[in-house]
């Protein structure tokens, strides 16, 4: 089952070369779907994935990615993108809520996305939180992901605290697999998932740690709404804060955040303007790269990092 990386991936789009996190700007959550479906599925593509060689991909739960979720299973029923030979890992589960439940992390994943792609059911990887033993569940999801030979792309979502995943505010940025108790602000905003009944929704929940997430080969993720743009400002524009979990990703070179622009209110018009700039060059660069791939003529190599 072991497969072994390779850079092919990357090689193919080395003119969409993100800064570590480079931040992409979109109107709507709708758009922002869109464009990480799209971007998601080049990666697929490009990869060529087989039986031997499957594209390992991590995923999350939560209200902003069914966007992308919608857009990847578009994609899939027009022929365009096969999770054939994709196998996942999500990010994170309740601990103790049956499987079955409507809230389940489970329930989520099949409701929303893989039963409506082509994916073996055998090749999709959640946590279990009902599992007996969960620590040595948590341990045998880590080496999991190993044998795979590591998470090739992991999409992420945040809470309005700033965690990725489950790595709440004080996590270590070393973190692996493991249990979690869940801060009380997250109970709060996971409660509208349960009639509004704080009592209802799980104190805790087995979750990848920020090092799970960082190790992964490229990391995108999708941050949407006002009652997110707090997080994103400290994530982009403070340094690295175990406090903001998500700040982490600037130690990673291949990181992607894309937001809409309600997530942008916090941002210093600098910050926006930079971001969108760096967009329009690459945009131009690419051109440039097309019309000299067209002509038959060498592309330069590298990247723009
Ligand atoms: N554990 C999940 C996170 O992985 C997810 O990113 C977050 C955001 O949810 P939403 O997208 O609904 O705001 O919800 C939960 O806390």
């Amino acid at each position: 089952m072991s497969t072994a990386r390779s850079g092919q991936g990357r090689a193919a789009i080395w003119n969409m070369s993100p800064t570590p996190p480079r931040l992409i700007i979109r109107d709507s959550p709708t758009h922002v779907g869109q464009y990480i479906g799209d971007y998601i599925a080049k990666r697929i593509n490009d990869f060529a994935p087989t039986a031997e060689r499957p594209f390992v991909l991590g995923l999350p739960t939560g209200s902003s990615p069914i966007p992308t979720y919608k857009h990847l299973i578009s994609l899939v029923k027009d022929g365009k993108l096969s999770f054939k030979h994709v196998v996942t890992f999500n990010m994170d589960e309740y601990v103790g809520l049956p499987r079955d439940h409507s809230e389940s992390y489970h329930t989520f994943m099949f409701r929303e996305f893989f039963s409506h792609i082509d994916i073996p059911p055998s090749q999709v990887h959640i946590l279990d939180g009902n599992a007996p033993d969960l620590i040595s569940e948590c341990n045998s999801y880590e080496a999991k992901i190993k044998e795979y030979g590591g998470i090739e792309l992991f999409l992420g979502g945040i809470g309005e605290d700033g965690h990725i995943a489950f790595n709440e505010p004080g996590s270590s940025l070393a973190s692996r697999t493991r249990i979690k108790t869940l801060a009380y602000d997250t109970i709060l905003a996971n409660a509208r998932f349960f009639g509004n009944d704080i009592s209802a929704v799980p104190r805790m929940a087995l979750t990848v740690g920020v090092a799970t997430v960082l190790d992964s080969r490229e990391v995108v993720v999708v941050v949407t709404g006002q009652r997110k743009a707090l997080a994103l400002s400290k994530a982009i524009e403070e340094g690295v804060n175990h406090l903001w979990t998500l700040s982490a990703l600037q130690m990673h070179p291949w990181a992607l955040i894309v937001v809409d622009e309600d997530a942008t209110a916090e941002l210093h018009v600098k910050t926006v303007k930079y971001f969108k700039s760096i967009e329009r060059v690459q945009d131009e660069v690419e051109a440039i790269h097309e019309k000299l791939r067209k002509e038959g003529k060498n592309e330069p190599v590298g990247s723009m990092e």
